[in-house]
């Protein structure tokens, strides 16, 4: 049987920096900071929404565990859910997304972008139909590297074999942490060198993980 397929969204499926370089500078810039390059928001982005506060509290020299921190929050995930014009699909997404529908592998997103701005970003790429679920990072009380997420979305998608494919630091720790075999894709937004994160596969071209998932052998 085609295993379940659990799936990171930012930096795996989308490329969602510009977005939220966007809202993070309005957030800023609206309250008198200064705006942060690209770059710097891109580093900030794979712990979720309250990690990403905490950074733009850091830098624009403010306590990030202070009393501003539930306004800015609140702020963020506003514009977040609406502001959703700078996500796109990385190159390939849909052919092999077709392929492994068709093939019948089930598939969820599990993301720690807050649910309802994933949920945006997603139905604005037109990856909707393709997800039996998501689970985003303020659904249950963990976020990823917990495992918990990871868990669920296998319990519900009821494959007795399931890959974690990500992009990040956080997903290689999140598939060893749910004992998933973990699909790394490299053109996101990792930090540390490919080969030393644990992967059982990498690949930098969606139109290559059709074949990885069909040619897979369970022992
Ligand atoms: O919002 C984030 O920090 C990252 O989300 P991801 O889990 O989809 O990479
Ligand atoms: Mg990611």
């Amino acid at each position: 049987m085609t295993p379940a397929l659990i799936f990171d969204l930012d930096g795996t499926l989308i490329d969602s920096a510009p977005a939220i370089h966007k809202v993070s500078n309005d957030v800023l810039t609206g309250r008198g900071y200064a705006p942060l390059s690209l770059e710097q928001i891109r580093s900030f982005v794979g712990q979720g929404a309250p990690h990403l506060v905490r950074c733009l509290l850091t830098t624009a020299g403010e306590d990030p565990e202070g009393p501003l921190f539930e306004a800015i929050y609140a702020d963020l995930v506003t514009r977040y859910e609406t502001d959703v014009e700078g996500n796109t699909l990385y190159p390939g997404v849909i052919t092999a997304l077709d392929r492994l529908r068709a093939i019948g592998c089930p598939m969820a997103i599990t993301t720690n972008k807050p649910y309802k701005p994933a949920l945006a970003a997603i139905a604005h790429v037109g990856l909707t139909d393709y997800f039996e679920l998501v689970i985003g990072g303020d659904s249950l009380p963990t976020r990823k590297p917990n495992p918990e997420m990871v868990h669920e979305a296998q319990r519900i998608l009821g494959r007795d074999h399931a890959l974690y494919i990500g992009d990040s630091e956080i997903d290689a720790q999140t598939a060893e942490n749910a004992g998933l075999p973990f699909v790394i894709y490299t053109e996101g937004y990792r930090k540390t060198p490919v080969d030393a994160l644990p992967h059982a596969v990498k690949f930098s071209d969606f139109k290559d993980l059709p074949s990885i998932i069909e040619g897979w052998t369970w022992s």
